[in-house]
């Protein structure tokens, strides 16, 4: 059985270590959803990593077949999904596709890349959830094309109640190796950030939807 709280630390580690994490409160990052943030998890990085990338992998892999049992299929979530559901699929010996964020606009004008099959079970393989709203996007496509998507993983969660409503409304289950309470406690621990920075961090995730629009993010 994998050891949950000890993944969740390693992989805050890492992430921590290659500068993975940002902390930019005076000039706040934009996400995909809107939503301004004073931190950015750039796990694209890990790819640069062969040991971080290897170890990613693994549990990836691990968590899928703990979560999920059996299934046939990987698929990635365009762009940030698409290597690391690559590199999962090679370790389980499982065909490999991806969806991409909206259908191509010339050629085949697919929006699922690779071949899927009506009634396949698949795990979708996603770099990291705020909203869950592009994760989720993916699992509708599959979905529309017959599949049947046991769950979905990614390497980071930002433990938004948003994301946790968003899963919950389109019924699908969800897992992380890491998550953004145990790297704000990781990083404060460990002394990658100080008291301050925890302070507003916290601040922060008891309500990032406003927190850019109220001047916080000039206090830091
Ligand atoms: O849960 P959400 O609110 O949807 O946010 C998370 C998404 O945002 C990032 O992708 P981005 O749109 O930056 O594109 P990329 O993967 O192509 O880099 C990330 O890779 C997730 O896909
Ligand atoms: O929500 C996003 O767009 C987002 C946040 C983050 O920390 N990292 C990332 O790649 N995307």
């Amino acid at each position: 059985m994998i050891n949950k709280s000890e993944i969740e630390q390693k992989v805050a580690e890492f992430l921590l270590q290659i500068k993975a994490i940002k902390l930019q409160p005076g000039k706040p990052f934009t996400w995909a959803s809107g939503i301004k943030s004073p931190i950015y998890c750039d796990n694209r990085i890990t790819l640069s990593y062969p040991a971080i990338r290897t170890y990613i992998r693994q549990n990836l892999s691990a968590l899928i077949q703990e979560e999920f049992g059996s299934v046939s299929l990987i698929a990635g979530v365009a762009t940030a999904g698409i290597p690391q559901g690559v590199l999962v699929a090679q370790d389980l010996g499982l065909p490999f596709a991806y969806v991409r964020s909206s259908a191509k606009d010339h050629g085949t004008g697919s929006l699922i890349e690779g071949e899927v099959y009506q009634g396949q079970r698949i795990v979708v393989v996603e770099d990291l959830i705020s909203t869950g709203k592009s994760s989720l996007q993916a699992v509708e496509a599959l979905r529309a094309a017959g599949c049947d998507v046991a769950g979905l993983v990614a390497i980071f969660s930002y433990n938004l109640q948003a994301a946790t409503d968003n899963f919950k409304a389109a019924k699908c289950r969800f897992s992380t190796l890491s998550n953004y309470n145990a790297l704000i406690e990781y990083a404060s621990d460990h002394s990658f950030i100080n008291k301050d920075d925890l302070e507003l961090l916290r601040k922060w995730r008891d309500n990032p939807q406003e927190w850019g629009n109220s001047g916080e993010s000039n206090t830091f």
